[in-house]
């Protein structure tokens, strides 16, 4: 039975304007009510930056001071590595050698499209797990060299967080993949590689070609379902075994990211990682000051990656993902760079909980993209995020990926995201209460 949150619900849509909501409570999600609050006084910054004014706000940086929107230069992955795709080069290759300094894919790009059908239909050749995970992962291998990360469904939709786990002993959910990759374009990130949701024929799309001591972990369970188990540090035993239905299994299919022969990646650790331990705090939750040190250090001195960091909390508040350990970044095109959107897989598990404990960077900098701000007013004053997303996502095969309540949480959160940068704004413009309005 999902957890339906009865400790203490808030009602976010009604909360007084600069009061923000919440507090890491769990709150019942509702229809929201028409907009009251259109929040004119940051869509007046809004304005006023489009019209080249307000341009030294501290909290909100206007689009000429952002190199994600200047984008001096934009070189491709083929373009720095001097690479064409070949004559018979898979969407994939065309897509990889596509991605470049500031997003991993354009705004309306095609290839998009063509990669997810290809994802989704193209025969499976190949089959092995991916080392070094956590989790069970599978690497798939299509034709044309074609590769994708597979993850298994292992629950409903309606499953949610077991209440007495941590965020680190939280399963994966493939949905949450493929709806995290949805909701990071909608946003305008363009940061996650594309996702699809596939049925597999476990026997003939995985047993039979794959090899190795995978096989050994198939079995057929009591209830006649085929279920394995594969090998890894997390729930990989007879206990969490995976098992199709009764022997077709659900799962997300991401692109494969380039090889690092063409692109290796930077592995960063994230400068608002939680602890990982049940009884221990990460610095960022008992210094107050916390910002400051994160802020005048490279690479967030300067840049966009400050910017990056503030968006990816915002993302990951949204979805829910407490799991943001480290991120990533390709290496050739240095600092100045997005960062990667990776492992989504924990996100969208607690729909009547909103943790406010993920935007702490945000509450703690007080520091947004004018763009970020602009979308997240565009779905609060508009056609509604839950909306966008619940569309979107009538694109993939496996439609619905989203239970209903996780839908109506994103509507909630991006009230709660405005009423903190509204905070934010306010400070900013009377330092004095600084003190007080404090959150962690
Ligand atoms: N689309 C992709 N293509 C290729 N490699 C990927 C892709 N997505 C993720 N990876 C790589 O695989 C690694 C593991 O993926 P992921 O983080 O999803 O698994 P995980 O088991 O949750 O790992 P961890 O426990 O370290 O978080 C990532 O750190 C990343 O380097
Ligand atoms: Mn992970």
């Amino acid at each position: 039975m999902p957890n339906n949150g009865s400790n203490g619900s808030r009602e976010y849509e009604q909360s007084a304007p600069g009061e923000t909501s919440g507090g890491g409570t769990d709150a019942e999600p509702r229809t929201p009510a028409p907009p009251t609050d259109r929040y004119e006084d940051l869509q007046k910054i809004i304005f006023s930056q489009l019209q080249g004014k307000s341009e030294d706000h501290t909290v909100v940086i206007p689009p000429h001071r952002d190199l994600n929107i200047l984008r001096p230069e934009n070189p491709t992955i083929g373009e720095m590595e001097d690479l064409e795709p070949s004559i018979n080069a898979s969407n994939l290759e065309r897509f990889q050698l596509k991605i470049a300094q500031h997003e991993l894919y354009e705004d309306g790009e095609p290839l998009v499209d063509e990669l997810l059908k290809d994802m989704a239909t193209n025969s499976i050749l190949h089959v092995e797990q991916k080392e070094g995970g956590t989790q069970l992962k599978l690497i798939i291998d299509y034709p044309n060299g074609v590769q994708a990360l597979f993850k298994p469904m292992r629950f409903a939709r309606d499953v949610q967080t077991l209440p007495n786990h941590f965020y680190f002993s939280d399963y994966e959910r493939h949905n949450a993949e493929i709806a995290a990759f949805h909701l990071d374009r909608i946003l305008g990130f363009r940061r996650a590689m594309p996702v699809v949701g596939r049925v597999l024929n476990m026997t003939t799309e995985i047993y039979d070609v794959t090899e190795g001591d995978i096989l050994k972990t198939f079995f057929v369970s009591p209830a006649n379902n085929f279920c394995f188990h594969g090998k890894c540090s997390y729930y990989c035993d007879t206990g969490h075994a995976i098992c199709g239905n009764p022997d077709m299994l659900e799962g997300s299919f991401a692109a494969f990211l380039p090889s690092s022969d063409i692109a290796e990646r930077k592995v960063w650790r994230h400068p608002w990682r939680r602890s990982y331990h049940k009884r221990r705090k990460a610095q960022w939750e008992l210094q107050s000051d916390y910002c400051d040190t994160v802020r005048t250090t490279p690479p967030y001195d300067s840049g966009r990656r400050m910017l990056d960091i503030m968006d990816m909390s915002i993302f990951d508040f949204l979805s829910g993902n407490m799991d943001r350990h480290h991120y990533e970044t390709f290496k050739m095109f240095g600092n100045e760079t997005f960062t990667l959107h990776l492992d989504q897989g924990r996100a969208f598990g607690k729909a009547f909980h909103d943790e406010l404990s993920i935007l702490a960077p945000l509450l703690q900098c007080c520091l947004v993209r004018h763009t970020t701000l602009a979308i997240l007013l565009k779905f609060h004053n508009g056609v509604p995020l839950s909306k966008v997303l619940r569309e979107s996502l009538k694109l993939d095969p496996l439609n619905p990926i989203l239970w209903e309540p996780h839908l109506l949480a994103l509507d909630r959160r991006v009230l709660i995201i405005l009423d903190a940068i509204r905070n934010c704004v306010n400070k900013a413009e009377t330092p004095l209460q600084n003190e007080v309005n404090d959150f962690v």
